[in-house]
């Protein structure tokens, strides 16, 4: 980890996480003993290949499964108890909009689900319309945009209460190339703008070094930890940056990580 997010507080902390679906003669641990921090404005990114339990961790972690045995803190409060503040966001493969609010309708969602006046959050949601890009298309209905354009919705969405953590499942693995590194570029600035503590579940090696401060990856069957890796990129990352040797290192080790940790294939 570099030296300035060791110096960040922890904001969610993972200790001996398990997960066992299944009933008693047809149980499956998916997740063993998942232990790891992560900090104030840090971006994590977990890794791993098919079935390693990514997406179980994520829904663990915000509080829509429980773990089987383990626990998770975020600033010493249970995932419940910060789930209930509103205290993360969460942004999912498919942007799950409402088809019949426009799009600032939709960002201003949670905000009128607390009973707030809409000319109190007005502002607000004007300034996550422009961060996102989509000011010009406010008053536009979810099918009228493309879907980097609906997920960027969806982002928004998440940020309107501006809660200080993010919860993300593969948000951009529906869109071309172009749309998916349009868009992670401008994650990283929005994370930049906003200082959010990102959880990140990707099957793209090079979505996650490009986003990452650091990378977890787990292995297959059971989805255990198999190995951290810190993103010594720097925090201005351009596309560029996909060139570099030190980008193109990295993820051959990672490649390799995921590799290693595949289940081993029974005849
Ligand atoms: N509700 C459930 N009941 C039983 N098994 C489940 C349930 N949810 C997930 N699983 C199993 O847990 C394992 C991990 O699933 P999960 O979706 O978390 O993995 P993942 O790493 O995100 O996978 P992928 O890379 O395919 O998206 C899989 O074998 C899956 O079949």
């Amino acid at each position: 980890m570099n030296s300035e997010l060791s110096r960040q507080k922890v904001e969610i902390s993972l200790d001996g996480v398990c997960k066992v679906f299944g009933k008693r003669g047809r149980q499956v641990t998916v997740l063993q003993d998942i232990t790891f921090d992560v900090h104030q404005n840090e971006f994590v990114s977990l890794l791993g290949p098919r079935g390693s339990g990514k997406s179980t961790l994520l829904r663990i972690m915000a509080d829509l499964l429980q773990p089987s045995s383990g626990q998770i803190l975020m600033e010493k409060e249970h995932p419940r108890e910060v789930r209930l503040r509103r205290k993360f966001g969460i942004v999912l493969q498919q942007p799950s909009l409402f088809e019949w609010r426009t799009v600032q309708e939709n960002v201003e969602l949670p905000l009128e689900v607390l009973g707030q006046n809409r000319s109190d959050y007005r502002h607000t949601v004007d300034q996550l319309l422009e961060t996102v890009g989509l000011t010009k298309f406010k008053d536009y209905y979810p099918w009228q945009l493309s879907v980097g354009m609906q997920q960027r919705v969806a982002i928004a969405r998440a940020l309107t209460l501006d809660p200080p953590i993010l919860f993300m499942d593969e948000p951009f693995s529906a869109l071309d190339v172009f749309t998916k590194d349009k868009l992670q570029v401008e994650l990283l600035a929005i994370k930049t703008k906003t200082k959010k503590t990102i959880v990140f579940v990707s099957h793209s090696v090079s979505e996650a070094v490009f986003l990452s401060d650091r990378i977890i990856v787990l292995t297959a069957h059971p989805g255990r930890i198999h190995s951290i890796h810190c993103v010594d990129l720097g925090e201005e990352r351009t596309a560029q940056i996909r060139e570099s040797e030190p980008f193109q290192t990295l993820s051959a080790d990672i490649q390799t990580s995921i590799y290693q940790g595949q289940a081993p294939k029974t005849e």
